[in-house]
């Protein structure tokens, strides 16, 4: 089976000056960013940073208050996902009572760009039976079906929010792992949320820090490291400034 794929030439994501308010206050506010073709991207903060509505944003399941988003050129239309994204939330979309098969069954029938014989590649690859029911899946496995079903629709651009949160950490490295291989031998760009640095900070190559609506570090992991100050240590360091800024 082939699976190697040409990058796309547009570019994934560009937000001008996005923002979005609930009736609560802004969660997002002037994010103006650029994800870069088939990057690694570690979007991190703290709770209630902003880091879903970004993502929300990115779907079209949110729309803006403020500013425009671009999603491979496309203005992301409220009808459903852009088709070269594949998004992955918080709480994984799966059916406790349908097996591997079924879910993978319906992968293919809810997405036209379905690639059955690569879905089928990856759950073998991660040892998942077929035949299992999913309810009775380790995290770990259901996080491999849930990636499988994510990538079988053969995206450009991977969202994932949290999707190691309740892995272990070998789990963790596993799943990781396994996803890198994928997003580099793919061309595919995966943006990868969590509150953790550190979690992140050896397989992303470029980083979004988000604090309370706010993005406070953004860039190529390269050109951020060029100081030589450690990656976390940077991050932290603008929190804290960032905090003692909100609090003065
Ligand atoms: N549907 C909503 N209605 C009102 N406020 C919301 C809604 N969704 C999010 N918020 C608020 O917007 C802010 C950003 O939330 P968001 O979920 O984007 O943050 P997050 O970084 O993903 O947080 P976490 O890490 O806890 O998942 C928070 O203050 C949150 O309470």
């Amino acid at each position: 089976m082939n699976t190697r794929r040409q990058p796309d030439q547009a570019l994934p994501v560009v937000t001008s000056a996005v923002g979005k308010k609930y009736r609560r206050g802004w969660a997002l506010r002037e994010t103006t960013l650029v994800i870069p073709r088939n990057r690694v991207v570690a979007l991190v903060g703290p709770n209630g940073a902003g880091k879903s509505t970004l993502m929300g944003l990115i779907t079209g399941l949110l729309r803006p208050t403020t500013g425009g988003i671009t999603v491979f050129g496309d203005h992301p239309t409220g009808k459903g996902l852009h088709p070269a994204v594949s998004y992955l939330a918080q709480q994984k979309p799966l059916y406790q009572h349908f097996t591997v098969t079924e879910t993978l069954t319906f992968g293919a029938r809810t997405n036209p760009t379905w690639d059955q014989g690569y879905a089928e590649h990856l759950v073998a690859q991660a040892g998942v039976p077929m035949g299992a029911k999913v309810g009775t899946l380790s995290g770990g496995q259901r996080t491999r079906v849930s990636l499988a079903l994510a990538l079988g629709k053969r995206p450009k651009l991977l969202l994932l929010d949290e999707p190691l949160a309740e892995l272990d950490p070998l789990a963790r490295e596993t799943v990781l792992r396994a996803l890198i291989t994928e997003a580099r031998d793919q061309h595919i760009t995966v943006v990868l949320s969590s509150h953790v640095l550190a979690e992140l900070e050896g397989v992303c190559d470029h980083l979004v820090l988000l604090h309370n609506g706010r993005i406070l570090l953004a860039g190529d992991v390269r050109d951020l490291s060029a100081s030589g100050v450690p990656l976390g240590q940077l991050a932290l360091d603008r929190m804290r400034a960032a905090a003692q800024e909100e609090a003065a």
